[in-house]
This record gives structure tokens, sequence and C-alpha cells, in this order.
């Protein structure tokens, strides 16, 4: 309890009955540094009715306010609730020494301005913006490790961020348009409450796009990418749809580029960044398989798919220039629920607590 190079944790999830909340029951039910979990729910129900892929797991949901009486025995709270919530609640677990990794949005802008424009409420608890810290574990991990509390970055955010981030650092992008953006999602994207819109017998056979005035995400993304680069202020045009699957991302950034590249120098830009295989970024895969075919080929197996990476951790990447235009395009793809979301996560809480970056996640992809 309340370790900060435990070997045994005991964690907490704050909204266990939902799509992120199960996915991370699920993650750390095979993490070997975790001992006891204790996911919350708001209504008493049988944990395996609600999440029967873990029969047998042994969990049980408690009221939020039992976990919040348990706080001197816990190390680290997951909240996995609609954003608004866990500004709320934060603080006591803080309070007790337990470290927190926030799933929602509450805590991903420091400028509370910024973020009240974007969800259109007041922050209950603005005075701990400062001092939270955005999980993309790649490349935040310094701060990571010593920080109480982590904003896990939103699903589209982290796979854009990982998508843009070494154009952008190679200083290969003209910023003075916006860096284009296009993403579809799966249907557990738009968690557990439901819509007509986005039932099955809706979506099967069809796409359904959504929030093309600016999805919330395309600030988060601004705000990380200007931090990260220290330069000119950076625009995102991001659409996104849900797609006729349950989860994964498959995200396309498009940036015009500044001077004359070829996918060659690309691909050198981002294995540079990310490392050949596994050498460099464990979750981070770039897509290095050479062209052969001819003009028009189509050659299909030179960038990602989003098969490659569902029920895994990892981002798959590939690159590839329009040269006549003078463009750079990138294929990004995560699964939304785990590097989106519980993956990233659990990477969060294996640098805090100082454990293999990549324990209880080096499931390759299904
Ligand atoms: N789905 C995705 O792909 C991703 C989602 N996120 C973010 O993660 C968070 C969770 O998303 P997701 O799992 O999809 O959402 P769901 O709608 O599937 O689940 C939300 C959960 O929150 C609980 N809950 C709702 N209101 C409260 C409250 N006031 N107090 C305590 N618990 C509450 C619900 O449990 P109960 O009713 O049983 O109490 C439910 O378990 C959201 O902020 C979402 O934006 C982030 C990345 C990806
Ligand atoms: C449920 C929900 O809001 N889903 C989001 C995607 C998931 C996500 O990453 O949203 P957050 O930024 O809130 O974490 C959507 O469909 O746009």
């Amino acid at each position: 309890m309340n370790n900060s190079t435990a070997d045994k944790l005991t964690v907490g999830v704050v909204g266990g009955t939902g799509y992120t909340g199960g996915e991370l029951c699920r993650l750390l039910l095979g993490h070997p540094a975790v001992e006891v979990i204790l996911p919350t729910s708001r209504e008493p129900r049988p944990f395996a009715h609600t999440h029967p892929n873990l029969r047998g797991s042994g969990l049980e949901f408690r009221p939020v306010e039992r976990l919040e009486e348990q706080a001197d025995e816990l190390d680290v709270v997951f909240f996995c609730t609609p954003s608004g919530e866990a500004m709320n609640r934060v603080g006591h677990f803080l309070d007790h020494g337990v470290r927190v990794v926030d799933l929602s949005a509450d805590f991903r802008f420091r400028d509370v301005d910024r973020y009240q424009r974007v969800y259109g409420r007041e922050h209950a608890a603005a005075h701990l913006l400062p001092e939270a810290v955005y999980g993309v574990t790649e490349l935040n991990r310094d701060r990571v490790r010593d920080a109480r509390l982590i904003a896990n970055p939103g699903c589209y955010a982290i796979t854009a961020i990982l998508a843009l981030t070494p154009l952008l650092n190679g200083g290969f992008v003209d910023l003075t348009s916006p860096l284009s953006i296009h993403a579809t999602n799966g249907t557990t994207g738009a968690g557990t409450t439901p819509k007509k819109a986005i039932m099955h017998a809706e979506v099967a056979e069809s796409m359904l796009a959504y929030s093309l005035e600016g999805h919330r995400h395309g600030p988060e993304l601004e705000a990380f990418l200007a931090n990260a680069i220290q330069g000119p202020p950076v625009r995102v045009d991001i659409n996104t749809a849900h797609g006729n699957f349950a989860r994964g991302i498959h995200l396309q950034a498009n940036a015009g580029l500044r001077q004359r590249l070829d996918r060659d120098q690309l691909l050198e830009t981002f294995t540079a960044a990310y490392g050949p295989g596994h050498e460099g970024e464990h979750f981070v895969l770039v897509n290095d398989v050479p062209k052969q075919g001819g003009v028009n080929e189509k050659e299909y197996d030179v960038y990602p798919s989003l098969g490659h990476v569902v029920g895994s951790n990892f981002c798959h990447l590939g690159v590839d220039v329009d040269r006549a235009r003078g463009i750079a395009k990138v294929v990004a793809v995560t699964d939304n629920l785990v590097k989106g979301a519980a993956g990233s996560a659990i990477q969060n809480m294996n640098v805090m607590f100082g454990l293999d970056e990549t324990l209880g996640l080096r499931t390759y992809a299904l």
C-alpha cells in the first residue's frame, strides 16, 4: 500500500463497468505486479454480468465511496469515468498518498480557460492542473516517473501525437496551414451509454461521421504538439467517424512539407525517433516494408492496417510522400481501448512505480 517502488500493487478502478474500466481490469488481471484490483460501480451488480469475459476472476464492484474509505490501502487509482467526474474525487486520493491516472479529459489542459472553452464546464480542481502530467509515456517519460497525477491522453490524440511528432521535431512541416487528420474509431469509442445512432443495426455496413466542427481532441493535440516543438502554433483539422467495427483507431495525418523528401527519408526519420523493431520504443513500431511495385500498384503491406494492433498496446506507423504536391502522409493505428486508454494507463503506472514499462502489456495483437 502507498508504495513508490512496490512489486505488488493495490489498484482502484473508478468506473469499472464501462469499456475502458473493463479493459483495464482485464489487463490488470494479467499484470504480475498487481495483487488487488478494486473496481467501482454506482449500482450494486455482479461483476461477471457486466464483464462476462472476466468470469472467474473473483473481482467485485463496490461503490466509489467505499473505495474512498479504503484510500490508505491503495497504491494507485484509475478514473475511467466520463469527463467532469474525476476532478471531484482525485484530491481525496492524492491527499492519502495514492497516485492517480485519469483516463478522462479532466486534467489534460494546463490552462483552465482552455479546458472550460473545450468542455463547456467549470473546472472543480483547477489548482491540480499545473502538476498533472500528460501521459504520452514515450514522449513524457521523465515527467511521468515523478508524477502524482497523470492525465491519460485522448485516444485520437495519442494516436495523432505519435504519428506527427517525428515530422514536427524534424522541422519538415509547413505550419502555415492546419495539419489534416482523418480518423475512424470503433464503436467502443462511444462508451456504453446506449444511443440509437451507434447501435449495431445502424453502424453495420455503414460509417458515422461526427464532431466535424472540431473534435475536442484537436485543442488537446495542438497544446501538446506546440509545447513539444517549442515553435510556432500548431493547428489541426481533425475529422472523426465511427466505423463498422468494435475497437481500434485508423488515423491518417497529412502535412505539407517545407522541403523535398521521399519515403525512405521519412522512414529514416521515424525509425530514428522510435527505433527499429523493439529496439527503441517497445510499443511504437514503424512499418518499413520497402515499396517495390510500379506506378499505381496497390502495395497494401507497406502501411499498417487496423487489424495489426487490435487487442494490443501497440501503435503501428506507416509513412509515404505525395511528391508531386509535397505532402507527407502518416498512417497510425492503435486499439482505442488499449494504447488509446487502458494500456497507456498501465504503461504510465509501470513508469510511476519503477517497474518495467512493458509489464502486463507484452501481448501482441489478436
Ligand atoms: N471508449 C474509449 O475508446 C475511450 C474513452 N476514454 C475516456 O475514458 C472515460 C471512460 O470511457 P468509457 O469507458 O468509454 O465510458 P463508459 O460510458 O463505457 O463507462 C463510464 C463509466 O463511468 C461510470 N460512471 C459514470 N458516471 C459516474 C460518476 N458520476 N461517478 C462514478 N462513476 C461514474 C459508469 O459506471 P456506473 O454507471 O456503473 O457507475 C461507467 O462504468 C471517458 O472519460 C472517455 O472519454 C478515453 C480513451 C478512449
Ligand atoms: C466516450 C467518448 O467521449 N469517446 C470519444 C473518443 C474516446 C476518447 O478518447 O474520448 P476522451 O477525450 O473523452 O477521452 C469520442 O467518441 O469522441
